[in-house]
């Protein structure tokens, strides 16, 4: 029989640190101004103050309810390394005694000079990025635990019995791609019997270092996939059967955040394992013939939303649990998915008004709301005075001023469908072609340059009250004419200004509407060591002054090439902030919509004929699940149609996508009705251009030729090479050329030669392209 799972626990806590220390640590290090032993000792300080500061907000130090959450750089990348799923071109790395080197694990998170890193991408519906593993058919697999018992061992001298976490086989092969060189047939599930064993002589090796619980995460059990869905529920019956075998081995949790495990739920329930974690707030409370099978097992109820930032409603929580009690089901509080999608602390943010932050809970406080709502399971009755006070603070949130506003309220009710219309593109494209006069193959970037020291400084120094506006302005101001200056001396058709006043994309605009707020230290993982602050729509959203009118006229103002006019999209900033909860997110994004079409119109009436309004994030708010699809389709298009659709025919709209697969949501971004999309695909050598083709895009397109993700300058001859492949597949006359992405995470020196190179490509290509019609 295996020790009670804990009542409370959180399923992963953040890891960069109350004030990014982890971030700050591996930038020393990459930049050679730490040495490893000094990072080691920095990562472990960081996971012992989190040990501490989770036993004082009531998680049991002794009783295994403290998950080992933490990663050097990325938990699917430590999965990897456990299983020694090292692609081939990583196999001289060292690996010395079953603990791969510090320098080892980080070149496979970021490559080196002549190897590409694992690839990144998205982690379910959030702004994390998590690493690809690659697996192939005969890819050797080897355990290598020596970090997870390391952890184990460094919390056990300190005082504490934790729970070890690792991706589940399941997740890991799902999240896998398949290694190049396999046949077609081939996914990485089929490998599932080879992964097997490892992950049990990984139990066998925790048992012995004195761990009682291990929790093995598979989110991927609450999203649809390629493969069907039965060959998914039979490797889930498969994996936990083997793995729950016998009783040598610690007790096992597997976790299922982001949404419902569906018919999943019954396969998992059939085998020995011994808890199981629902996420409550994305996905369904179960039914009571679903809680009938958990029998015997913990249901571990994720009640506490690990994704938003708001106050728990402690009363619906509590009437949750009360309706998940079961015989025979012992039941343990949760939160819905890891933490690490949420800042540290609203006690770090003693700026922010008063009212918002009484409304705020970060995961410090999300803790918290976990131990009282597992009183509440254990003693109903016991908190009572703890949940009326949620329900009152709920109760002021919904009646503050800001919150509900007719205004706002009127306008997004009062809107046709002609107002989400442009005229026919044909027209479009003749009436910009006048006033543009633009050449076959136009060159232009996606719009931020590089983010400098100087410019970054500036900044920080007008915050703390050491430089003024006005020579924050006079600051950027240079910074623009610089960026202007480069681009007419490369030759670019469409310029950009840079977009030097942006700390990042939305968190600007967040600065300068109505119905958000920021904050000063609510910093979360995007990857690696790089984070953002999302911002917080906690209110009905209205512009109250131009945003970027000043900054792009002044950029107009010093070139006769159109500069374009730069706008991030609803659905994006929806995607980067913390929204609202009281409502639908489509109802959010329309308001979000009206305030942007304000600042079209301004933009236009100030003399910008071209206006680029960015969705990069279109495709990572797209539901998990198929069925849900459609819907979230229809309104995140009529939402940017809305921002974009006052704009004269004359005017072009510009959109741009990246950091994600964009395949299977083509027909959504033709349905934008952009005149130009911009979208990422040098890293995949251009794959796109074949949905775009098969699709019959018919608007221009801009697939990017130069993978700004690496410092790497890009030959003019390997740009050629690209943009050739791309009028191969689209007509030459609707092909623009640009980067894959913004600029603002590299430096000038690698950006002027690349951007050099990418103008040239774009002449040879256009001296032999033939012009159709
Ligand atoms: N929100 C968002 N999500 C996104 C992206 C994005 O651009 N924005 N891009 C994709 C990939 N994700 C990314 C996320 C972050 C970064 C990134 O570079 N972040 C920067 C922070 C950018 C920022 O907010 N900068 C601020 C504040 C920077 C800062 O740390 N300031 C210092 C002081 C600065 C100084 O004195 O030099 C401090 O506060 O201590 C500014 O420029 O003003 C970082 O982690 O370092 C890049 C890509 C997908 N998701
Ligand atoms: N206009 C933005 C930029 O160039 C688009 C970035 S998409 C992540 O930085
Ligand atoms: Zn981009």
């Amino acid at each position: 029989m295996s020790v009670p799972f804990p009542r409370s626990t959180i399923i992963g806590y953040p890891r960069i640190g109350p004030r990014r220390e982890l971030k700050k640590a591996l930038e020393a290090y990459w930049s050679g101004q730490m040495d490893g032993e000094s990072l080691e000792r920095e990562a472990r300080r960081i996971r012992e103050a989190t040990y501490a500061r989770l036993t004082d907000l009531g998680l049991d130090p002794h009783g295994s309810a403290i998950p080992a959450s933490f990663s050097l750089y990325d938990q699917v990348l430590d999965t990897a390394v456990v299983l020694g799923a090292v692609p081939d071109r990583f196999a001289d790395l060292p690996d010395g005694d079953g603990v791969l080197d510090l320098d080892a694990y980080f070149t496979l998170a970021r490559g080196d000079a002549g190897r590409p890193p694992l690839e990144m991408t998205k982690w379910f519906d959030t702004n994390y990025h998590y690493l690809v593993p690659e697996i192939g058919e005969h890819s050797p697999f080897t355990l290598s635990a020596g970090t997870l018992l390391r952890d184990v061992d460094e919390a056990a001298e300190a005082g504490y019995r934790v729970r070890p976490t690792v991706i589940g086989p399941v997740t890991f092969l799902l999240l896998s791609k398949a290694a190049h060189g396999a046949g077609p047939s081939f996914s990485p599930l089929d490998r599932l019997d080879d992964v097997l064993p490892l992950y049990a002589d990984l139990l066998r090796l925790l048992a012995g270092r004195g761990v009682r619980w291990v929790q093995f995460d598979e989110p991927a059990l609450a999203a649809d996939w390629a493969l069907p869905e039965e060959r998914i529920r039979e490797a889930v019956g498969r994996a936990y059967g083997r793995l729950a075998e016998g009783t040598e081995h610690p007790a096992i949790l597997v976790t299922t955040p982001y949404g419902s495990p569906g018919t999943h739920l019954a396969a998992l329930a059939a085998t020995g394992v011994d808890a199981v974690h629902l996420d409550l707030v994305r996905g369904a409370v179960p039914s009571p013939a679903d809680l009938a099978l958990l029998w015997g097992k913990t249901l571990v109820a994720g009640v506490v939303d690990g994704r938003n930032v708001w106050k728990a409603d402690l009363r619906a929580a509590a009437a949750t649990l009360d309706a998940l009690r079961t015989d025979g089901v012992a039941l343990s509080v949760a939160t819905s998915t890891s933490l690490q999608h949420v800042p540290h602390d609203t006690g770090a943010e003693p700026a922010l008004d008063t009212r918002l932050r009484s409304w705020l809970s970060f995961a410090d406080q999300k803790v918290r709301e976990v131990t009282v709502l597992a009183q509440h399971a254990a003693h109903p009755g016991a908190v009572e005075r703890d949940i009326a006070a949620a329900s009152r603070v709920l109760g002021e949130r919904t009646g503050a001023r800001g919150v509900a506003r007719p205004e706002v309220r009127a306008r997004a009710a009062a809107l046709t469908p002609s107002d989400a219309e442009r005229r026919p593109y044909p027209e479009r494209r003749a009436a910009q072609q006048a006033v543009l006069g633009l050449p076959l193959l136009p060159t232009t970037t996606i719009g931020s340059f590089p983010q400098t020291a100087d410019v970054r400084s500036a900044r920080a120094r007008k915050a703390k009250g050491t430089l003024s506006e006005g020579g924050y302005e006079a600051a950027l101001q240079d910074e623009i004419r610089r960026v202007i200056g480069l681009q007419e001396e490369l030759g670019f058709d469409v310029l950009v200004h840079g977009e030097p006043e942006r700390n990042d994309m939305v968190q600007y605009f967040a600065e300068h509407l109505e119905g958000f707020d920021v904050t000063q230290h609510g910093w979360v993982q995007s990857y690696g060591s790089r984070c953002t602050r999302p911002s917080l729509l906690w209110g009905d959203v209205a512009r109250a002054a131009p945003m970027t009118v000043p900054w792009t006229s002044f950029a107009q103002s010093l070139t006769d090439k159109p500069v374009k006019g730069m706008l991030t999209g609803p659905v994006t900033i929806l995607a980067w902030s913390f929204v609202r909860n009281d409502q639908p997110l489509a109802e959010t994004a329309v308001q979000v919509a009206l305030a942007l079409r304000d600042e079209v119109e301004d933009l236009e009436r100030s003399g910008t004929r071209i206006i680029q309004v960015d969705e990069p994030a279109l495709r990572e708010l797209l539901p998990l699940r198929r069925a849900e699809q459609a819907a979230y389709l229809d309104w995140a298009v009529r939402a940017f149609r809305v921002a974009t659709s006052s704009a004269g025919p004359a005017t072009q709209i510009h959109t741009h996508l990246c950091y994600s697969e964009f395949g299977a949501v083509i027909s959504a971004i033709d349905g934008l009705d952009a005149d130009v999309t911009s979208i990422e695909a040098a890293r995949s050598r251009m794959e796109v251009v074949h949905d775009l083709e098969d699709h019959g895009f018919g608007r221009g397109v801009g697939p990017g030729v130069y993978d700004i993700h690496s410092p790497r300058v890009p030959e003019a001859e390997e740009i050629r090479v690209l943009l050739q492949r791309a009028v191969r597949h689209i007509p030459a006359a609707q092909v623009w050329v640009n980067p894959d992405c913004g600029l603002k995470t590299r430096g000038y020196r690698e950006v002027e030669e690349s951007l050099r190179n990418l103008v040239d490509a774009a002449r040879a290509v256009r001296a032999s392209a033939s012009i159709p019609g």
